[in-house]
C-alpha cells in the first residue's frame, strides 16, 4: 500500500479559516441600505458565498428583483463598506489555530487561496494574527480564473515549488474539491462552513474533517 503525505497545503479562507459570514451579511446590509434595497437574510448569503464578492453582488441584486445595470455602483459601496468592515464580525473556526501549528510543525509551506480579492483577504489575515503563518496569499483577482478552475492552484502550486500531487487543498466547498481534482491535488474538506447550501459529505474529497486539527497525515492512498 502506498501512502501519501502533503508537502505543501494550500487553505481556503472564507468558511475555511475564518467564520465571514458575519461580515458578508454587514457589508451587504450596508451596500443594499445605500441603494435603497431592500435586506438579504443570513441564508441567502451563507449559500451564495464562495463563488467571489462580483458573483455575491450579482446574485444579491438579482434576488431583490434590482435591475442588473446596477452592478457596477453597487460593486463600487460593497467594497468600500468591505474593507472598513473586514473581520469586524468573523471569527477564527476552533480548531484552526491548532491545526495551522500541526501543519507549520511538519515544516510544510502553506498557502491561502480564497476567491476573495487578495488586498481584503490579506488584511483579514492581518486582523486576525493569521498572516505569518503563510509564505503565499493569492486571492480571486491573483490569476485570470478563479476556483472552480484549477489555473489558481495549479499557479499557487508553482509558487510554493511543490507539484499538484503532494500539494494537498484544504476547503469548505465543491469549489474547492472542483478545482482540486482538476489541478490534481489531494482534496481535504472542513464540514463547518459554506457549502452553497448543499452537505459537504456529498463532495468526493481524501478526507472530512469537523476541525482543522483532525486531518489525519501520511494516510493510505
Ligand atoms: O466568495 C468569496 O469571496 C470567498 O470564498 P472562499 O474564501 O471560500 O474562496
Ligand atoms: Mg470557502
Amino acid at each position: 500500500m502506498t501512502h501519501t503525505t502533503p508537502r505543501a497545503c494550500i487553505l481556503d479562507l472564507d468558511g475555511t479559516l475564518v467564520d465571514t459570514l458575519g461580515d458578508f451579511v454587514a457589508v451587504l446590509g450596508l451596500t443594499l441600505a445605500d441603494l435603497g434595497l431592500p435586506a438579504v437574510g443570513r441564508d441567502f448569503v451563507e449559500h451564495t458565498i464562495g463563488r467571489g464578492g462580483e458573483n455575491l453582488v450579482r446574485q444579491t441584486l438579482a434576488h431583490v428583483g434590482a435591475a442588473p445595470a446596477l452592478f457596477e455602483r453597487a460593486w463600487a459601496l460593497y467594497q468600500q463598506h468591505y474593507a472598513a468592515v473586514n473581520g469586524a464580525h468573523a471569527a477564527i473556526y476552533p480548531g484552526v489555530i491548532e491545526g495551522l501549528d500541526a501543519l507549520r510543525a511538519r515544516g510544510l509551506p502553506l498557502a491561502v487561496l480564497t476567491n476573495k480579492p487578495v488586498a481584503p483577504a490579506r488584511e483579514l489575515l492581518q486582523r486576525k494574527g493569521l498572516a505569518g503563518y503563510f509564505a503565499q496569499v493569492f486571492g480571486g483577482d491573483s490569476f485570470a480564473r478563479k476556483k472552480p478552475d484549477p489555473l489558481p492552484l495549479l499557479k499557487t502550486c508553482e509558487a510554493l515549488g511543490t507539484p499538484p500531487s503532494s500539494t494537498w487543498m484544504i476547503g469548505d466547498s465543491r469549489n474547492d474539491a472542483e478545482a482540486a481534482h482538476a489541478a490534481g491535488c489531494p482534496v481535504v474538506l472542513v464540514t463547518y462552513g459554506y457549502n452553497h447550501g448543499e452537505d459537504i459529505h456529498a463532495v468526493a474529497a481524501r478526507q472530512h474533517v469537523a476541525r482543522l486539527d483532525a486531518i489525519s497525515f501520511d494516510v493510505p492512498s
